[in-house]
């Protein structure tokens, strides 16, 4: 059994109020104006030849008044369109992003949502694709920090001169003017921690919020007590931190599963179900006919992440299935598990993302007992 990390409970809001406004953008009613052929082609061409129809069956002038109307319309809704951003991270350099919101939602995972630079951006992450963050990590200490430590500018010796300028103290001032120096030298001694005895460390996440979601983006972070990232993370982490990110790194490509494939397989345990909902995600949203059976492995019933978010989307679209498979209960998964999902092998794909040990098992239990082409076998078995 993994240590308990967060204090709080599972499923308990903690320390930052709730994201304000709509995270997924426009209200609903609102949000088909989104649409160009709603929010503009539709109106501008109903405002046009209502105009000229009411100018020619009247004559009267005024009705063409529309038309400036009408124009200064588009100009707003394609002003409008062009701040919709889509943010791409930069593979090269750093980009700061603030903390705004986490939710812990097992003993020891919490999602982390993340402020895009506008509430009108949203995170363009293939599926399958995660974002680098980086930290430092102490070469002699092992603690970890978010930036490099700064240097202080405060020099000791400007308050010694102040002390020094004034000729009249009594006993008792002197002595409190004194342990203040104290703690500023040793504030300033800390502040002198040499960044060059820092080195870089970055970790990979993959978003789990749909890309259509405005202004922020969450990450699903599954704490290691002894992990050096995650673990500074869940104890360390409040509104407002500023990490810096880079992206996205990936493989997977989607149209490869909707070309070449009918069916997935998914075969993840633990923090391995991000892929897999950013890539049931894409393919809701995209109303693909791939069907998705997705088998999701944990130590125990408390480990399984995102159940309900999961049967939900089981429930709406019939072509995506969930089975939960537990060590306590069931043991490890079988190739029986496996095949009781595969109709006709050629036309599946395997997504396969948990720890080392998962993936080993999984990939023997196909290569053992499937005869997968190994041309295709790269493809077909794919790793995240
Ligand atoms: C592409 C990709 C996507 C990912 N997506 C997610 C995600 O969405 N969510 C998520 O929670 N995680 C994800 N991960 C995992 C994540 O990036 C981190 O690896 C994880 O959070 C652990 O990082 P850490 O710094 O806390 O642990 P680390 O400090 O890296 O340690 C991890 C474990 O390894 C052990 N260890 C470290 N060094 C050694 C050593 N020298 N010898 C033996 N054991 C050692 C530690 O004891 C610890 O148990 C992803 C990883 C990749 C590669």
């Amino acid at each position: 059994m993994s240590e308990l990390i967060f204090e709080n409970g599972p499923e308990e809001k903690i320390d930052i109020p709730a994201a304000e406004g709509d995270k997924n953008g426009k209200p609903q009613g609102m949000a088909v104006l989104n649409d160009p052929l709603h929010g503009m082609y539709i109106p501008t061409f109903l405002l046009i030849s209502g105009s000229f129809i009411m100018y020619f069956i009247t004559s009267y002038k005024r009705c063409l008044l529309f038309i400036p109307i009408t124009a200064f319309i588009l100009i707003y809704r394609f002003t409008m369109a062009r701040l919709n951003v889509k943010r791409e991270l930069n593979f090269d350099t750093w980009t700061e992003l603030e903390l705004e919101d986490k939710f812990i939602i097992s003993r020891d995972t919490c999602i982390y949502t993340f402020k895009l630079n506008s509430a009108r951006e949203s995170l363009n992450c293939p599926p399958g694709f995660s974002v680098a963050i980086q930290a430092f990590e102490h070469v002699d200490t092992g603690d970890v920090l978010f930036d490099l430590p700064k240097i202080k500018e405060t020099e000791v010796g400007d308050e010694d001169k102040t002390a020094e300028d004034s000729f009249v103290h009594d006993y008792r001032e002197s002595l409190e003017e004194e342990s203040v120096l104290l703690e500023k030298e040793e504030e300033n001694v800390f502040n002198l921690d040499d960044p060059s005895k820092y080195k870089e460390i970055v970790r990979f996440y993959n978003p789990i919020s749909s890309n259509q979601a405005k202004g922020t983006f969450d990450l699903l972070i599954k704490s290691d007590p002894k992990g050096k990232f995650s673990k500074k993370m869940a104890s360390n982490s409040y509104n407002g931190l500023k990490l810096k990110f880079k992206g996205f790194v990936g493989t997977y490509n989607h149209s490869d599963s909707t070309k070449e494939f009918d069916k997935l397989v998914m075969l993840t345990g633990g923090s391995g179900i991000t892929p897999m909902l950013q890539v049931i995600t894409k393919s809701v949203e995209d109303e693909d006919s791939l069907s998705i059976d997705l088998i999701y492995c944990n130590k125990t019933k408390k480990d399984i992440l995102l159940k309900q978010e999961l049967d939900d989307i089981a429930q709406s679209t019939k072509r995506i299935n969930t089975t939960y498979i537990t060590e306590e209960s069931v043991g490890l998964l079988s190739f029986h598990d496996i095949n009781s999902k595969v109709d006709d092998l050629q036309k599946t794909r395997f997504l396969i993302c948990g720890n080392e040990g998962f993936n080993k098992h999984v990939i023997k239990l196909l290569k053992d007992n499937y005869k997968i082409d190994p041309e295709l076998s790269e493809k077909q078995i794919f790793v995240f």
